[in-house]
Formats: C-alpha cells, structure tokens, sequence
C-alpha cells in the first residue's frame, strides 16, 4: 500500500539525478487504439460570455491576445496602484540560483526558482522589465466565439498516460533517505542538553520558535529546512515534551484538526489598528510602511523597534501565544473586534526581535517561511528518533528514521489529527504509532484523488492485464459518512469539515439504509441532487443552492441521494488495506438500497473498449459526469486515503478534448465591470497555489461563463474580501497587462474549463516547472461552479498546471513542453 512508503519512482526522481541532468518528463503517445467519443468543450449559453461581447467588453476574456489591448486599459482605468506595488521577483536569476549546484530533482528545482516578493523587493526592477508584455493585437471577438468552440487539438484523442501517469506521488513530498540523513541531518552530532535554550519542564520561549523560523526563512534547502525543524522539536522533546503539540501548530499555523474548522486568518486593518495601539503609530504611517514592505508582519516588526518601551512585559512563550491565537479564533458576538485587539495589543507589547513579525504573520493565517505542512511532518521523524535514542543513551539510526517517516505519513493520511498523534508519540513512541493511532470513526481521513484520464485507451494502457472496474461518476458533493456505533453520526466534506448540520436529512436517513447488524461503519460517497417526483439525478448547480449551515429538515427543498462507491471501516474492522473487489461486497452486504435516498453507485465490470464506451455513454444519459475506473483486485487496490492514485482515473464527458480535467483556481483580483456588468465585476484574475513556495500564480483573466446571478453572487462575496494591494505571496507580473482594479484575499476556489493551455509572458503559473521564465495560462477559460468545497490551499497545484501543458504539448507533438509558439500570445 502506497501511503507507508514512496515509490521507487519517487525516490529516482527526486534523487537519482544531479542537478540539471534530469531528463525532462516526456510522455508517449498512445495511438491507434479506438478512442472515447471526443466531446468539444461545451459553449455555455450564458448571454454575458465573451462571445456575445460587444467589442469593447471584450476585456473580460482572457484570451491571451487581449493582454496587449488589457495594458492600455488598465493603465488608465486604476492609475498610480499597480506601479506601486510590492511585486513578487520573477527572474529566474534569482538568488536561488546559487543553491542549483546542491539541488536535485524536480521539487528541489521549483523550490529555486521562485520566492516571495517580500522578501526581496530589489529585485523587482529586474523582474519587471523581464516581465513586460509582447502582446499582440486583439482578436476580432467573433473569432474569439469560433476558437472556444473548437476542439483544442486535433489529436486530443491520441492520450499520453505515460506523462500523467508517471506523475504518480508527485503531489507528495519526497521521503527522507538514509544517505541523506547520513549526511545532512547531523542526528548523532547533537548534544542538546548541554547547552538547554530553556530550563527543563519551563514553557517553551516563544523566542526559541522564532529564532527557529528565522533560519528556516533564510534558506530554501528542503534538507536544511529539515533539520532546522527537527533539531528544534528534538529540543522540546527533551525539555518540555507536553508542548510538543502546540508547537507543531505554531508551526503549521493551524490551531485544530480541519474538522473542528477552528481558523484564524485575521484581516488587515484589525491588524494595522492592533499595531497601531501599541506602538502609538498613526495608521496612515502603518499605512505607508505596509505599502512599501507588502508585509505587515514586518511593519509590526519595524513599529516595534520605534518605540521605546516603558515596562518590560514578560516573554512570550509559545503555550501562551498558541493559547491566546485560539482564542481570538473562537471570539464572537459583540465587540469581538476590539476583544480580539485587546489580545492581540498585549501580545505585541510584549514581542522582541522578530517576534512580533512571526505573531502577526500568525495572525493573518500565512507564516510565509516557505515551511509545508509535509516538511513539518517529514521533520518530526529524525526529532523523535534521536530523542527516543538520546534516552536510552544510543545513537539514533538514520534506518529508523526512514521507518519513523513512513509510520507517520500512513498515520497522518489515516488518522489526520496532531491531538491525537503527538501525545501519542510522546507516550507510547513512534514505531507504535499504527497501533495506538489507526483510523477510527470520527476522525475524517483525508480523501483517495484520482488521475485524470483523456481516453479509453489511456484507461486500457494504464491497467493492462489487471482487473479493474468502471463505476458512475456522480456529480455532487464528496461525502464521508461516519457511524460511530452510538447511534452518533457525521458527514464530513472533502476537506474534512464537518457537514452534519448541511445534511440532517443525510443523517436521518442512516438509520434507513444500514442493515441491523451493521454497528459502526465509515463510508466514502457522493451526496446528488435529487428530484423526488421524476426519480432523476439533478445536476450539481442544484445541490449548489443547498443551504451550508443550520439546515432545518423540514425545510428542505433540495432532496439528496447518497451515493456509495467505497467502505473503510465496518464493525470495528479496518478495510484500507482490503482488496477493493472485497470492500465493495462488504458494502453491498452491510446496507439497503433506499429509493432517493441511498444507493450504490452502478459499476461494470467489463474490460474491451466497447463495453466501456457503452457505460461511458450509458452514464451519461443518466446524469452523471462520466467515469471513475478503478483497480479492482490486488494490492493496489487497497484504499490510499490523501493521495492522487493511479489506480483511480476519472473519464469525463466534457473533458474528453482540450485539457483533460478541469482546473480549481483561487481569485486574486477583478476588473470592475462595464456595460451590462456595472453594478459587478466583469473579470477576474485567478492563480493557481504553489504548496513550495506558498504562492498563488496568477494563471488567467476571466470573465465567461458566469449568469448575471451569478456575478452578484461572486460581487456580494468577493466584495468583503477586498485588500488594499496584492498580498506579498501572490507571483504576478506587475506589468500594466493584468493588474486588476481590486485585489481579493484568497477565499474563493472555483472550477474553470479550459480549451488550451499556452506559455505565456504574462502569467506565473508554474513558471518554475517550466524553467523558460514563462508561465502557463489559460486559453478561453469558462467558469464553471464555486468550489466551497476547497480551500485556496487546495486549488490546482503548479505541479498539476505543469502536467497539463505537458501533457497537451506532447500529445501535440510540442516535444513534452520543451517548445512554445509565438503567436499563443
Ligand atoms: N464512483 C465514484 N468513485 C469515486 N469518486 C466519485 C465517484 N462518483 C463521483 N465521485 C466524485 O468524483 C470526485 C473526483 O473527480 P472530480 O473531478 O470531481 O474531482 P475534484 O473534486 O474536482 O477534485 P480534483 O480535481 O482535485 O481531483 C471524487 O472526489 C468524488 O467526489
Ligand atoms: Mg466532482
Ligand atoms: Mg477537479
């Protein structure tokens, strides 16, 4: 089973070859097979698409062509702002550079190639003339209307499983490897209790943490940053372990588990007014200063030094500050506002050095060291390891390292909670974490992903002689169901939240659908729009007007069906490790099918071409989005919780040409609107999230696709979120071309097709995994749902972009991306 340890494939590619050598991935085109039907991405019939743009209007497309005409636009419809700003540096001749002797692999790579503006606002000259326009002339908006409708290649059909499938665990963090450790975690070398930062069993110093994050901030060294970390968590293993927990928060700057949904993220002007307070500052000189550094916790830092102070108030320790951001998350009602200040104006006046920076980077909910929740885990193992050892007055071993690691990262997809797993490791140690900390009812696990496929001989190629499976692919909400064998039950989204107040009825039903003898049980389904009386799935933009909170049964309008495709847990029993073949008839065995309100989800199980077409067409005359095809027996067919498998593909209808999926990008920014748009925008800029860096890429203009309820929608909540200038991790060219008229904090995910994709001197998109200081964007993309279901973080990776272009580059002949064309832009 695939979570416990990485792939070979992932350890060649992430350290077989030294820097530069890496061949670049290119895939194999599959041909000759019968392929799917090719569908062309839909033109949808919305009177405010680009197509039926009056010239004039037609900035809203983001039509890679329109970015020369946008320039001349935007300068002057938002003067004076966008030269202002703080923007990211572009060039790849960053400083990072010089780390490229050291580096292998493609992570390490990306990690190089880019880094926040914030931390070097120099190099934005370089950057920006690097980065200006060569547009050329707009297109004729008929022409425009022609080209969305077209599919985006001839030969969309003949697919390249090899390019995405290769691509395999390529989401993960690679694992660490004994040779590393060996080598560039000084594990044995370490003496820590020698020389204690702090006095045994004392509070952790908040200090210490930060001292930690600032080393961690100064280096891109994945390694590095590793043993940073790990040397600090051996620290407070040995002096203070019960803080452990809270310090592995602060770290990940996360208070609870996703599904308690506890969130700090605080905006701007509480901020400014709480730095404000305690420093004396007038909030235009805060202002000012946040406009030039584009980073309040930096401006927090500076204020601070400015002003002498009268009493020295005690330190901060890490309990203290973990404590106190917990509870201004919780704070509600009235006077929250200034209850939350108050908090925070204590914590500040008590900040040294670069404290008070790392605190309010805390609480606007963005730590921006570059540190990812997977570094955070990855680094857990060597501390626990040496710190167990250094106990028993042994060296650590850099095997059980590796051990450690592939125990934690199984636990933590299956068990996703730090409550639960660090005082467990404390406790009872790591190597018997699986036991202590198995799958339980009640803890959501984090979701298996599947691959997306182009064609059913993509799927063929990929399974081969296996046997494998083609269930419905639903189009609803992803729903968890738990049953906790109390008769307490609840449904959990996607992202772990819960749901059970969304879906009362969903929890009602339970006790309709599960067979008497089925006690406890944890199900993986898709909650559908229902229509009672004709008995038919309703499409997603129904159950999309579901309200999401203190949904009253009896004032239900919008019926659900549940769904189920898989069974985790049954009756005390663990099934991630059984055989899918064997988990579904499990399933099938331990409930009833209740008319419109469960049932299984349809599968096939037959293996030629034809017979898959068939259900393909067969599933989509019954309302459902195409396909998920699934190993079917063996041991890769054990459930991956966390993981984009290939053994899980998806074969949409829609998607069958152009891109291949579609894309979850987060908003940045929009462009007010003109015309019959007015009272809303009329554009937006969206990105892509880089989980290395910690960026959003900007990715595309776009204004298709949207109803005019729609856009009050977006406007009503898009509106509250406005910033005053781009947050310091958002990777955008900071030429007049793109720069919206307002910027949004990142809150929003949407769904967005695409005909094509196009490397493009504008957009930063994965501009770091293509390497040729060009970025990839989006050719005509169409809105097509908000994702609440996602968070920014979870937005489409600058990997996956990556994948994409590569993957249409070489089933186009384009030489695996190596080659772009001039006139895409
Ligand atoms: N039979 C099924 N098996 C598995 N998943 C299914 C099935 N039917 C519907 N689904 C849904 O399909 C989703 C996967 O495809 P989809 O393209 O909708 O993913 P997504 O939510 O957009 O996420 P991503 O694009 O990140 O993979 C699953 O998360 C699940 O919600
Ligand atoms: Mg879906
Ligand atoms: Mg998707």
């Amino acid at each position: 089973m695939a979570p416990v340890q990485p792939s070979q494939q992932t350890l060649t590619r992430f350290f077989a070859h030294p820097a530069g050598s890496k061949p670049k991935r290119q895939a194999t085109l599959t041909s000759g097979g019968k392929s799917a039907k090719s569908k062309q991405p839909k033109s949808t019939k919305d009177e405010n698409d680009c197509g039926d743009m009056k010239v004039g209007e037609d900035e809203v497309c983001s039509t890679p062509d329109s970015a020369g005409k946008d320039d001349a636009h935007s300068m002057s419809s938002s003067p004076g702002q966008k030269d202002d700003v703080a923007t990211p540096p572009t060039s790849p001749i960053s400083k990072k550079a010089e780390n490229q002797g050291e580096k292998t692999g493609r992570k390490r790579r990306k990690r190089r190639g880019s880094r926040s503006g914030s931390e070097q606002p120099d190099n934005h000259g370089l950057s920006k003339k690097k980065r200006e326009s060569k547009a050329k002339p707009e297109k004729n908006i008929d022409d425009l209307d022609l080209e969305v409708n077209r599919p985006a290649s001839t030969n969309a059909d003949a697919s390249s499983s090899d390019a995405s499938m290769e691509a395999e665990a390529s989401e993960e963090e690679p694992a660490l490897r004994e040779e590393e450790i060996k080598e560039e975690l000084p594990l044995a070398k370490r003496e820590l209790s020698k020389k204690s930062k702090w006095p045994p069993g004392s509070p952790v110093p908040y200090s210490a943490l930060c001292a930690t994050f600032e080393k961690i901030e100064a280096t891109t060294k994945r390694l590095e940053i590793i043993s940073y970390c790990s040397a600090f968590f051996q620290e407070v293993l040995t002096l203070t372990p019960d803080s452990l927990l809270q310090v592995v928060y602060l770290f990940i700057n996360r208070l609870s588990p996703d599904y308690e949904g506890i969130e700090i993220g605080l905006g701007e002007s509480m901020l400014m007014k709480a730095v404000g307070e305690c420093t004396g500052r007038s909030q235009a000189q805060i202002k000012a200063d946040y406009q030039k550094t584009g980073d309040l916790g930096t401006v927090a830092q500076n204020s601070r030094m400015n002003q002498p102070t009268m009493f020295k108030p005690k330190p901060l320790t890490a309990e203290g500050v973990f404590k106190n951001l917990k509870e201004i998350a919780k704070i509600t009602g009235s006077q929250s506002q200034s209850r939350k200040v108050s908090i925070i104006t204590k914590m500040l006046s008590a900040c040294q050095g670069s404290e008070a920076k790392y605190l309010v980077r805390s609480l606007e909910g963005k730590l921006r060291i570059h540190l990812a929740e997977k570094t955070v885990l990855s680094s857990l193992a060597p501390a626990v390891v040496a710190w167990e050892a250094q106990k028993k007055g042994k060296a650590p071993s850099p095997t059980n390292v590796v051990n450690a690691e592939g125990i934690l990262r199984a636990v933590y997809s299956e068990m996703p909670s730090y409550d639960v797993i660090i005082p467990a490791i404390v406790k009872k140690g790591i190597m018997n974490l699986r036991e202590a900390c198995a799958l339980t009812p009640g803890v959501p696990l984090k979701p298996m992903l599947a691959k997306p496929t182009k064609s059913i001989t993509e799927v063929l190629d990929r399974f081969q002689e296996q046997k494998f499976t083609c269930e419905y692919k639903y189009d609803g909400e992803r729903a968890q169901i738990h049953y906790l064998g109390n008769g307490k039950s609840h449904v959990y989204s996607r992202n772990s939240e819960d749901m059970s107040a969304k879906y009362p009825d969903i929890v009602s039903a339970i006790e309709r659908f599960v067979k008497p003898e089925t006690k406890s049980f944890v199900l993986d389904c898709e909650a559908v729009a229902w229509d009672r009386d004709a008995k038919k799935i309703l499409p997603f933009q129904v159950l999309s007007t579901r309200k999401r909170k203190d949904v009253q049964e009896g004032d239900i309008k919008v019926r659900v069906c549940v769904f189920a495709f898989d069974m985790l847990y049954v009756n005390g029993r663990r099934l991630l490790q059984t055989p899918l073949c064997e988990r579904r008839k499990l399933l099938h065995e331990a409930f009833n099918e209740v008319e419109g309100e469960f049932a299984f989800a349809k599968y096939m199980d037959g293996i030629n071409v034809d017979e898959i077409q068939e259900f393909l067409d067969q599933s989509v005359k019954d309302s459902c989005e195409g396909l998920m095809i699934k190993m079917l027996e063996g041991d890769e067919s054990g459930y991956e919780p966390s993981k984009r498998s290939r053994n899980w593909l998806k074969l949409k209808k829609d998607y069958l040409t152009g891109v291949g999926d579609s894309l979850d990008l987060v908003v940045l920014g929009a462009f007010h609107g003109r015309g019959k748009r007015t009272n809303w925008y009329g554009a937006f800029l969206l990105a892509c999230y880089n989980p290395d860096t910690q960026e959003y890429e900007t990715i595309c203009k776009i204004g298709t696709g949207f109803s005019e309820e729609m856009l009050d929608t977006l406007y009503q909540r898009l509106s509250k979120t406005t910033i005053s200038q781009p947050r310091s991790y958002y990777s955008y060219t900071q030429s007049n071309a793109n720069g919206p008229d307002v910027w949004f904090e990142p809150t929003m995910v949407w769904e967005v097709l695409a005909a094509d994709l196009s490397l493009s001197p504008v957009y930063r998109a994965a501009i770091s995994e293509i390497g040729r200081n060009k970025g990839v964007s989006l050719r005509f993309p169409r809105f097509i749902r908000i994702r609440d279901d996602k968070n920014p973080e979870q937005a489409t990776s600058s990997e996956q972009v990556c994948e994409f272009y590569q993957r249409q580059a070489s089933a186009a002949g384009n030489n695996g991306g190596a080659d772009f064309v001039e006139e895409d832009y």
